[in-house]
């Protein structure tokens, strides 16, 4: 299949490298200089060993469709430009596959003129090191589903995805999003204000409480009946994870903005429509957009 990723991040670098095993990938830059630099040297990727994969890059202004999915792996934030970039040609674009975190992506994706599209939340660790490399720091699921029109090129992708990078189609896009907003909804904020890596969220028994505290809030914000299953999520990832570092705690130690309006933005607007309170969720997003508009740089 031919696939274009638009985002070489972490997560697009990621993509681009598993997924060039048995299909045809074009990575999209931001920048010429970045496509430049992996036409030359191609993608390495670091786990035990490092590996390098070639494959071609283009900037994002060559991008004209044509390719059979397209994935994009901008953060939620970019993601109004991009769409704007790739609006006009849509017809030509094939599916298209968002891998965000958070939920605030749905109201835009919504709107889109595209046949088939399909949302999916992801459980790997991935850091960019350079323009070109990026670790694998921790290796999860990928789950996927249908948002909108045919299972075709979704299911064409779980089918050939590499052994040590499968992807699962589930049935219910929103189940999907919402497990995942709801662990990031907690460990994220926590871990990014009390400056701890996600393990530290259980074993601290006072840091445990407040994090039970917003889960609860979370889920009452949700209206989720199954709160075990929630509660199971955010333990696991905790203690699969316990030695990083928050994608939301890396993004303010670098001077970056985070994804909280996705996560907690999002959640305050649920609670608005449902006309729940909700004072956790509300001061840790302010918290959290405090550092932003600080530019604080944690350490
Ligand atoms: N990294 C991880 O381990 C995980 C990430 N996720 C989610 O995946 C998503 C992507 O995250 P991640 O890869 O870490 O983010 P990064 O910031 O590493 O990557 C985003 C990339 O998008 C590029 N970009 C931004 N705007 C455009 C544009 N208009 N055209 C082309 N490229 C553009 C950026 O380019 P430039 O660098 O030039 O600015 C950057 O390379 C997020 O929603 C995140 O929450 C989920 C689970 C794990
Ligand atoms: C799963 C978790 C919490 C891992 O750190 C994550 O998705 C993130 O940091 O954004």
């Amino acid at each position: 299949m031919r696939i274009g990723i638009i985002g070489a991040g972490s997560i697009g670098l990621l993509f681009s490298w598993y997924l060039s095993e048995k299909h045809e990938v074009t990575l999209y830059t931001r920048t010429v200089h970045q496509a430049d630099l992996i036409n030359r040297k191609g993608v390495t990727l670091v786990k035990e060993t490092e590996e390098v994969r070639k494959l071609p890059a283009k900037p994002m202004d060559e991008w004209v469709g044509g390719d059979d999915l397209t994935i994009i792996t901008v953060k939620q934030y970019q993601l109004q430009e991009v769409l704007f970039q790739i609006e006009d040609k849509l017809d030509e674009a094939g599916s298209l596959l968002f891998l965000q975190n958070g939920m605030g992506h749905l109201k835009l994706i919504e709107k889109l003129q595209s046949s088939s599209i399909y949302v999916g939340s992801i459980e790997h660790g991935a850091v960019r090191e350079s323009a070109a490399r990026v670790r694998h720091n921790g290796a999860g699921a990928i789950r996927a589903a249908v948002f909108k029109g045919s299972l075709v090129r979704l299911e064409e992708l779980a089918n050939n995805a590499p052994e040590d990078f499968s992807i699962q189609v589930e049935t219910d896009y929103y189940e999907i999003l919402v497990r995942k907003l709801v662990v990031n909804a907690v460990i994220n904020p926590l871990t990014a204000v009390f400056q701890v890596q996600n393990g530290i969220l259980l074993a601290n028994p006072f840091y445990r409480k407040i994090a039970m505290s917003l889960l609860e809030e979370t889920l009452c914000v949700l209206e989720t009946a199954d709160k075990e299953k929630h509660y199971r999520d955010v333990v696991n990832v905790c203690e699969k994870t316990a030695s990083n570092y928050s994608s939301m705690y890396a993004d303010l130690s670098q001077g970056r903005r985070t994804e909280i309006d996705a996560i907690l933005g999002f959640l305050i607007e649920e609670a608005e429509k449902r006309g729940v309170h909700c004072p956790y969720i509300c001061n840790y997003y302010h918290m959290i957009k405090g550092k932003e508009f600080q530019g604080e740089v944690v350490t």
